[in-house]
């Protein structure tokens, strides 16, 4: 789109020109500038230009304009006095011509306060004789203050019919944000909020009122919303998930036609998003399942973006999710296509159970600190600020330290904030995913079953006081058991990955999604919620390995800082502290790495009471047996029966 606002000296051109840039984030030009030296030296001495000395720099102008739009569109402050000169700029159908009139002593007034511009004051009178009135465009009046002004311009250009690059369906925290987000990179968005009579109503249309951009168009109809797209429309939703999408769905389909792409932004089941993927592509509508990490703030500035389902679209909309992604530490858009049918929502899921396990381990390391080593608040913000710099970078641990040094008068804001919490489903899912899929998932599972605790506030109340709770402090030297804290952190961390990584390695191998680990860690450097110095460290890691307790670098590092996770757990358990995810971590761990497991007992009882069978390890073939154990407990040692142990 070319913008040219057209209008005599001191008609505010300039300043209008330039705030509508910032509206638009079109670059402003100013005609002025295109001036040959001969035209500026005619101008200063007061000598009104003639066609003859204006032909040049009006070509000159006309062929800047068809090079703006080629590059996106500009916007440019030009006198463009009379009808002929204004024909000769009218190189492109997309121009809109916006003029601006004003009475003679405003005019006159604005010149006299104008310092360092060549233009003579003296020329306005032949200006004005000049201007040839226009019967096209919008006209206002200079009277008004350049925000009106700007403001009424906005929605004058608003009235064409440009159709949006994207729709968003959801002016929740993140459909908004997300909007806001796509028009600073100027792609035009329209963006559609169901309506609860009496409850939501004009949701769209307020935000859009409320954010004036040329790029944002908000409607309360749904007909109209995808109206405005263009062709192949591509309407992001950001709803909750589960029946709200498939009520959604039902509800575009009437308008929807082949080729058009959905996109589901939010936290949606991967199973539901294999299914939907399946039945949208049946109808001819391509369907995306699109992992967003980032929050609110995220969402806003740069998300990071795990798109899954037909790559063809993918394709179609990739542009625009670069545009609007986190970039990682090479400029690289934390954006990549994760994988055919529900990859992308299932990544996501994995990605917030991580989020939980991380977030429960510097729950329990907080605890730790506060009440095993008696450290306020504060003081652990300062002890996790340090941490930040010294190896354990993250957004999460961030986060805390800012958490912890906020206050309410002479009290922590902590303090008062209710020890129940909150959880979507994307952890519990994630177990349940782990469990059909036989991955040991016991850290991350742990942080789930500690939300489910925790929301189980009066009940705990009760038995902690029949029980006399208390967590008890230690009395130990704190600066050595804090760098133990901080160590055990580490390694619980690093568990808390693996797990993750484990399971998505497994139902990648399943579905033959052939999921990128290095990219996937990539993706997650910046904009999501467990971006970290790990993270950065993940993306090398898995280029060489799918699994961190195979790699050299973390094998030496899970040795040097096991002895402390389990120092600490000891530590902590004998305290009275619940410390379930480090207490699964190194449980996980240990799991992991024995090779001689107490297992056997377990196939020698299911074995006794059910004959379920166990393979033995003097027999290569994997052939199973069954032992009559009483028969063989007689035969082992037929003099011991029912005597006790001799002393
Ligand atoms: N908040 C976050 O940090 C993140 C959230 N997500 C996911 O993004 C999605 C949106 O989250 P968020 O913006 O936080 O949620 P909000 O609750 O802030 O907004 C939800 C939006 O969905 C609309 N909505 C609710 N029910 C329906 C329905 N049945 N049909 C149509 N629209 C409906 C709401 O409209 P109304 O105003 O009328 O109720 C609202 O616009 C969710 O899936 C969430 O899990 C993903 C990443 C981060
Ligand atoms: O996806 C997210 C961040 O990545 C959301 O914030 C999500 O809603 C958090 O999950 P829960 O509400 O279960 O804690």
């Amino acid at each position: 789109m070319i913008i040219i606002v057209t209008g005599v000296s001191g008609s505010g051109k300039t300043t209008i020109g330039s705030l509508l840039s910032k509206r638009t984030r079109l670059p402003f030009f100013d005609a002025d500038d295109f001036h040959p030296s001969s035209n500026i030296e005619k101008m200063t001495q007061g000598i009104p230009l003639t066609d003859h000395d204006r032909a040049p720099w009006l070509e000159n102008l006309a062929n800047h304009i068809l090079e703006w739009e080629k590059e996106g569109g500009a916007i440019l402050a030009c006198s463009a006095l009379r009808e002929n000169y204004r024909q000769t700029l009218q190189v492109s159908q997309n121009i809109h011509w916006i003029h601006l009139y004003g009475e003679k002593g405003i005019l006159e007034e604005r010149l006299n306060n104008r310092k360092d511009h060549y233009m003579n004051p003296g020329l306005l009178d032949s200006q004005l004789a000049t201007w040839e009135e226009p019967e096209y465009g919008l006209h206002l009046n200079v009277a008004g203050t350049p925000e009106e002004l700007g403001s009424s311009i906005i929605k004058y250009l608003k009235n064409f019919d440009m159709k949006s690059k994207i729709g968003i369906i959801g002016m929740g925290v993140m459909g908004k944000s997300l909007a806001l987000n796509f028009i600073s990179n100027t792609i035009g968005t329209s963006v559609y909020n169901r309506t609860v009579q009496g409850k939501e109503e004009k949701i769209a249309s307020t935000f859009a009122e409320e954010n004036l951009d040329l790029n944002l168009r908000g409607y309360d109809d749904l007909g109209e919303f995808l109206q405005s797209l263009e062709s192949p429309k591509k309407i992001l939703l950001m709803i909750p998930a589960g029946s709200a999408i498939d009520q959604q769905l039902d509800q575009l389909s009437g308008f929807l036609e082949k080729g058009d792409i959905v996109i589901d932004g939010g936290n949606s089941f991967y199973e539901d998003s294999n299914r939907r993927v399946s039945e949208m592509q049946e109808k001819g509508i391509h369907y995306l399942a699109m992992g967003v990490s980032g929050g609110e703030e995220g969402a806003l500035k740069g998300p990071s973006l795990m798109p899954g389902g037909n790559k063809e679209a993918f394709e179609q909309v990739e542009d625009y999710l670069k545009s609007i992604a986190a970039k990682d530490k090479n400029g690289n858009a934390c954006m990549t296509y994760v994988g055919p049918e529900g990859s992308g929502h299932f990544i996501k899921m994995v990605h917030n159970s991580i989020e939980y396990g991380e977030m429960q381990a510097i729950a329990e390391v907080v605890h730790l600190l506060r009440f095993g080593l008696r450290l306020n608040p504060s003081e652990i913000s300062r002890i996790m600020r340090n941490w930040l710099n010294d190896g354990l970078q993250s957004y999460l641990l961030e986060i805390t330290a800012d958490i912890l040094a906020v206050k309410e008068g002479e009290e922590y804001l902590l303090d008062l904030i209710l020890d129940a919490a909150g959880q979507k489903g994307t952890g519990g899912w994630s177990l349940i995913t782990a469990l059909n899929h036989h991955v040991p998932y016991s850290p991350l599972a742990e942080a789930v079953t500690a939300r489910q605790l925790s929301s189980q506030k009066t009940k705990r109340s009760e038995l902690s006081k029949l029980f006399n709770h208390s967590f008890r402090a230690f009395g130990e030297d704190k600066v050595i058991l804090m760098e133990r804290v901080k160590n055990a952190y580490m390694l619980c961390r690093i568990i808390n990955h693996e797990t993750g990584y484990s399971l998505m390695k497994e139902v990648s191998d399943k579905y033959s999604w052939n999921l990128n680990f290095s990219e996937i860690s990539r993706i997650w450097t910046n904009g999501c919620i467990i971006r970290s110095g790990l993270m950065e460290e993940l993306v090398e890691v898995y280029q060489e390995t799918d699994s961190l307790l195979r790699h050299k670098k973390f094998i030496s590092k899970v040795k040097e800082l096991k002895k402390d996770l389990t120092y600490i757990i000891g530590l902590g358990l004998s305290h009275d502290f619940a410390l379930p995810v480090f207490s699964a971590s190194a449980n996980y761990l240990l799991g992991r790495i024995i090779e001689n497991s107490s297992a056997n007992l377990i196939q020698a009882q299911r074995d006794y009471f059910g004959a379920h069978t166990y393979q033995r390890k003097n027999d290569a073939s994997g052939a199973f047996y069954h032992t009559d154990w009483q028969k063989a407990k007689e035969q082992s040692n037929p003099n011991s029966q029912n005597k006790p142990p001799s002393s």
